[in-house]
């Protein structure tokens, strides 16, 4: 998969001694899209020298899961506030969901938003594959000619919903292996967690009245496919992993050398159920908040490498579909612009991660996973330019009216978060500086 160069200017940056992440204190020069040099270096003139003094420098961040809901429902978030909101967040490249409206279920659909995504161009829009068409878990999607495609789709999922014939999951799996894809799986066994559970199942939704949504629902589904990965040999990768009892599946399964990976969201590693206490629809989640053992589970599971990456499910709404009654309310949060922040504050902050450890949590391995090869690389001379770079230090309250997305259903809104994204380059290009997106 390759995408176009959107340097436009040829601006040039010198990066003046930011912390490189594997590679200590230096200055980078950024030129036609390229880290040129890394060192001491001086600038030359007509470069633009940015003073990085303090600053984290990581390789751009690759986020494997963002609801982006173009093409159907501009009005939560277009493929341009979504990819802004990504820039500020500093992702130099997202994996958009296929529950669109229409379902990204063919070649052409795919391609469309890979375009829109490059005539944006804040951020590489690589688009994921529905498994099954329309997502009615029936027929599978047109998976190799997706594959062919220009778009180049790796990632296929019905996410939004779970794969839950086991014989579709399989023959999805023994697709894909032909052409070194991964099936991203939605784990949620509908005979266990309907369409209206929104609630951990335990004491608290039996209080609050709320539909339970066991951890077992997700379980089931993520040892099932685990098996299905060691029988066809394939790869599959868990969506928003969400319980303890997932996290011991997936550390077999890795011990037996099954090919699986899996991801956790930002809310899942800092946000409870006891949110839900004050019916705030904002906490409604799909899977739901859960309780303090699980987040500990989590992010033991995420420092040990057990879970590969972080990845946000940013997933926006429209104030209509969110603000009502709880239990009609849609699921799903945004995440794009915190999730960086989530990540020092939770597991760097409290010595469970080094910035090596981010690296390879939100950028090397979730480009490795998407097979996604202009991303995820060092920040040594010859590779592209793309890095984000972060004032670990700056502390601040989130406030949702400052985002870049349409929505704002944003459930940091708030709160105090240490870390703030101070530039993200994409080739070279400043994407996000100055606390605006740059065109
Ligand atoms: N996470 C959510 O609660 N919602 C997602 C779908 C999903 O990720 O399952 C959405 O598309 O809104
Ligand atoms: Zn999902
Ligand atoms: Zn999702």
């Amino acid at each position: 998969m390759t995408h176009a160069n959107p340097t436009r200017d040829g601006q040039a940056y010198v990066v003046r001694g930011a912390d490189l992440v594997g590679g200590g204190r230096a200055d980078l020069l950024l030129r036609d899209g390229v880290i040129v040099e890394v060192g001491s270096l001086s600038a030359p003139k007509d470069v633009t020298v940015l003073d990085a003094d303090g600053l984290v420098a990581l390789p751009g961040l690759v986020d494997l899961h963002t609801h982006l809901r173009e093409p159907g429902r501009e009005d939560a978030e277009t493929i341009e506030t979504g990819s802004a909101a990504a820039a500020a967040g500093g992702f130099t490249a997202v994996l958009a969901m296929a529950n669109t409206d229409p379902v990204t279920d063919t070649a052409e659909a795919a391609e469309r938003v890979l375009d829109l995504g490059q005539k944006v161009g804040l951020v590489d829009v690589q688009p994921v594959g529905a498994v099954t068409k329309a997502l009615a878990g029936e027929q599978l999607a047109e998976l190799g000619l997706m594959a062919r495609s220009r778009a180049g789709v790796r990632v296929f999922s019905d996410d939004g919903k779970c794969v839950h014939d086991a014989r579709l999951m399989r023959r999805a799996l023994e697709y894909v292996k032909a052409f070194g894809g991964v099936v991203s799986q939605h784990a949620q066994e509908p005979r266990l967690a309907d369409g209206q559970a929104c609630c951990h199942e335990g004491e608290l939704s039996g209080r609050l009245g709320l539909p339970g949504w066991p951890g077992v629902a997700e379980e089931v589904i993520v040892a099932r496919d685990v098996m299905l990965a060691r029988h066809t040999g394939s790869r599959v990768h868990i969506a928003h992993v969400s319980t303890a009892g997932s996290v011991e599946v997936l550390r077999w399964a890795k011990s037996q050398g099954i090919a699986v990976t899996a991801e956790v969201t930002p809310h899942h590693l800092l946000l409870t159920t006891d949110l839900l206490g004050g019916y705030d629809p904002v906490f409604k989640v799909n899977p739901p908040l859960r309780p303090q053992e699980d987040v500990e589970a989590l992010r033991a599971a995420l420092a040990d490498g057990t879970i590969d990456a972080v990845a946000t499910d940013h997933a926006p709404h429209a104030r209509h579909d969110k603000e009502h009654a709880f239990a009609e309310a849609a699921f799903g949060m945004l995440g794009l612009e915190q999730a960086l922040a989530v990540v020092t504050t939770v597991m760097v902050e409290s010595g469970l991660m080094t910035w090596d450890e981010v690296a390879a949590a939100m950028s090397h391995r979730p480009a490795q996973i998407a097979s996604l090869t202009g991303h995820g690389r060092r920040l040594a001379a010859g590779e592209p330019a793309n890095l984000v770079l972060l004032d670990p230090s700056a502390e601040g309250a989130v406030d949702r009216d400052r985002s870049l997305s349409l929505s704002r259903n944003n459930p940091w809104h708030g709160r105090v978060l240490k870390g703030a994204v101070h530039a993200t380059f994409l080739r070279g290009r400043a994407t996000y500086l100055d606390g605006g997106v740059t065109r």
